[in-house]
């Protein structure tokens, strides 16, 4: 017999399917799901647990006039499945594939484009409002996470929509997960609403008694309307939702596709905001992903049998080498605390987390909250250690600027995941991290070359009295040896590493390397190029520079940042402040556009930032611009 999903080219045709056949379709879409991301990688876990929610969203609203704003977007595949993309879904994540989020040049389906959490309520009130405007008539439904409704975002629009009375659904799949297991009040708070009765129930089975209450039962039952509100806070755990506005549904079992038709059928009636509260299971009809729904979140291609996933042998990661570096200095200084914006394993606190748990602290997805944490704890003299990935530390520029480096405050930013991070794409690159950071006074901006390199400048933040950016890649160090001993790197102290006459490499992070490789080519062109590690993004080498300028009068800076405003830019002011004009340079890195997805090492060689690349673009300038001055 043919599979049902075989025929489904977009969601009208599952309109008439039956309970039995959407039941069949959902079995039908996880084996797509894990088929296809056990050979490309990606988010299985989420994308298994919304797998009847999105069936009935489909049937029950009309996509794209009905608008469906997915949380983050990482739980977009089954949406994607169903909305005409069943055919490239094998495609996901792949250069020149579909992206692994929604994205609104992708099909008019995605109402809104994400990838960074706790957007949802907004964008679908902005879409809510618009349409009001508009006068037109269609359904406004977001989608978030438990996870994502921890970040601050989600209660600002809550508290909007709640105020407007406007009609939007807001559907909460809560699934007790972030990546991690959910923390903080609110996790706590679900979880009490999980086990309480229904309100509706909560409400009929209080008028029934006061019904029975003999001669008065009737009297109090007409009262019961008004005492309702009263008495269900009593009854029902919390009732926040509705405090806010909103209209509460649930809590309903979020794989009970009759359950979530029969809900999303009486809200359509509600006047005003509408929450849905669903009960799904993250990795949901997958043993190894239920088990794990942590390292299926977002997992590498993997063995289908056995959920092991494939691995690749090579050095420890930069964040392994993070965690183990931050765990031996805690060792040495108690005031060391570690904080976390809901990224425990990823950014490589687990082990700290183990050691020191009272000196842990998960704050959930909320990255501005945990810088201006960290600022409130460097005040009472601790060493707060804010490991957050490059692009979600985006969220906390203001923080950064007004709560630590206006006051100078000692707060180390471990700045995972920058330069380009591959697959997940535009949402995810951290490349604009040394240009939002780098024109903030007081702050010391460093990146290392190696994975060795990271310890060092770790430990040397923790030796400064003022704030650090570290920034480093995902993925694995170059494998070189990891000393015992920590050494103290001097401030804003740049590192040469070859000499060479005709040029010289001025490279940041993980751009050296590659430089010393277009060093190699360039000699057997007969270019004779130094390589010049700056460590420093700020405070610069103004030393080194003036003497290259003076000994080479070529510079050519390399960066995984964009080119706006970042180290080179920063290297040209300085040249210019120093009234350099005789020195020739050229700056590599990322044009003015945002990057799309692919495999890491094939972006960099599409935009020229591999050892080739920077051949061709170097050899090309020197040719133009011949020896110095
Ligand atoms: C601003 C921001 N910080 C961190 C992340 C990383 N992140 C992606 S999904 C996720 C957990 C989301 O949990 P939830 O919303 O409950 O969705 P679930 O995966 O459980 O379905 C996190 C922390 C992000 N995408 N955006
Ligand atoms: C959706 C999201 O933001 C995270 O799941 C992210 O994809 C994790 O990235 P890493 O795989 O680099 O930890
Ligand atoms: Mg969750």
């Amino acid at each position: 017999m043919g599979k049902l999903l075989d025929g489904i080219n977009g969601p009208q045709d599952l309109k008439n399917f039956s309970m039995g056949q959407l039941e069949k379709l959902a079995g039908e879409i996880r084996e797509l799901l894990i088929h296809t991301v056990s050979a490309n990688g990606g988010h299985l876990a989420p994308n298994l647990g919304v797998v009847e929610l999105t069936l009935a969203l489909h049937k029950a609203f009309d996509s794209p006039k009905d608008k469906f704003i997915w949380d983050v977007g990482h739980q977009a595949y089954v949406h994607k499945i169903l909305t005409g993309r069943r055919e490239t879904f094998s495609t996901l994540r792949k250069t020149g594939g579909i992206s692994g989020f929604p994205k609104r040049c992708e099909s008019q389906h995605d109402a809104f484009g994400a990838g960074h959490s706790s957007t949802s309520i907004s964008s679908a009130l902005g879409i809510a409002l618009a349409r009001d405007i508009s006068g037109d008539k269609y359904n406004v439904i977001g989608v978030i996470g438990d996870g994502s409704l921890t970040g601050g975002q989600a209660y600002e629009a809550l508290n909007h929509a709640g105020h407007l009375g406007i009609n939007l659904t807001v559907i909460l799949n809560d699934n007790e997960m972030s990546i991690a297991k959910n923390v903080g009040a609110m996790s706590e708070y679900l979880a009490k609403m999980r086990t309480a009765p229904t309100y509706s129930k909560v409400k009929h089975d209080l008028e029934y008694l006061l019904r029975r209450i003999p001669a008065i039962g009737d009297t109090v039952a007409k009262t019961a309307e008004r005492v309702k509100d009263s008495l269900k806070y009593l009854l029902v755990p919390g009732m926040l939702f509705e405090e806010l506005g909103f209209t509460y549904f649930g809590p309903i079992d979020g794989h009970n596709i009759p359950s979530i038709l029969d809900v999303l059928d009486k809200t359509k009636s509600v006047q005003g905001p509408v929450l849905i509260h669903l009960l799904t299971q993250k990795g949901k009809g997958y043993t190894p992903a239920e088990c794990n729904p942590d390292k299926f979140h977002g997992v590498n291609p993997f063995c289908i049998e056995t959920g092991e996933v494939i691995k690749t042998e090579g050095a420890p990661s930069y964040t392994q080498v993070f965690g183990d570096t931050l765990v031996k200095l805690a060792e040495q200084n108690p005031n060391i605390v570690a904080i976390t914006a809901a990224m425990p394993e990823g950014t490589g606190l687990k082990k700290f987390c183990a050691k020191y748990p009272k000196r842990f602290f998960d704050v959930g997805i909320a990255e501005q909250h945990a810088v201006t944490l960290a600022a409130g704890m460097a005040t009472q003299g601790k060493r707060p250690v804010v490991a957050i990935y490059s692009t979600f530390m985006q969220r906390g520029y203001d923080q950064i600027l007004h709560d630590v480096c206006l006051q100078n405050l000692p707060v180390i930013f471990m700045l995972d995941r920058a330069g380009i991070v591959g697959e997940d794409g535009a949402t995810h690159h951290g490349v604009f991290d040394y240009s939002f950071l780098r024109h903030i006074p007081n702050m010391v901006v460093m990146a290392p070359k190696d994975e060795d390199e990271l310890q060092h400048m770790l430990y040397t933040a923790t030796k400064l009295n003022e704030p650090v950016a570290i920034r480093y890649p995902r993925g694995n160090g170059l494998g070189v040896e990891l000393k015992q001993e920590f050494t103290r790197l001097e401030i804003g102290k740049a590192e040469e590493l070859q000499p060479g006459k005709d040029v010289v490499f001025l490279a940041v992070g993980t751009m050296v390397e590659t430089c010393r490789s277009a060093a190699r080519l360039l000699a057997e062109k007969g270019i004779a190029a130094s390589v010049v590690n700056a460590r420093f993004v700020k405070p610069l080498d103004g030393q080194a520079i003036r003497q290259l300028a003076r000994d080479i009068g070529i510079i050519v800076t390399v960066e995984d940042n964009v080119l706006a405003g970042g180290f080179g830019s920063a290297v040209l002011e300085y040249i210019n402040s120093q009234n350099l004009n005789w020195v020739k340079v050229l700056r590599l890195g990322l044009p003015d556009k945002y990057i799309e997805h692919g495999p890491r090492s094939y972006l960099l060689t599409q935009y020229g930032l591999d050892s080739q690349g920077i051949t061709t673009s170097v050899e090309a300038f020197v040719r133009q611009f011949g020896a110095k001055k």
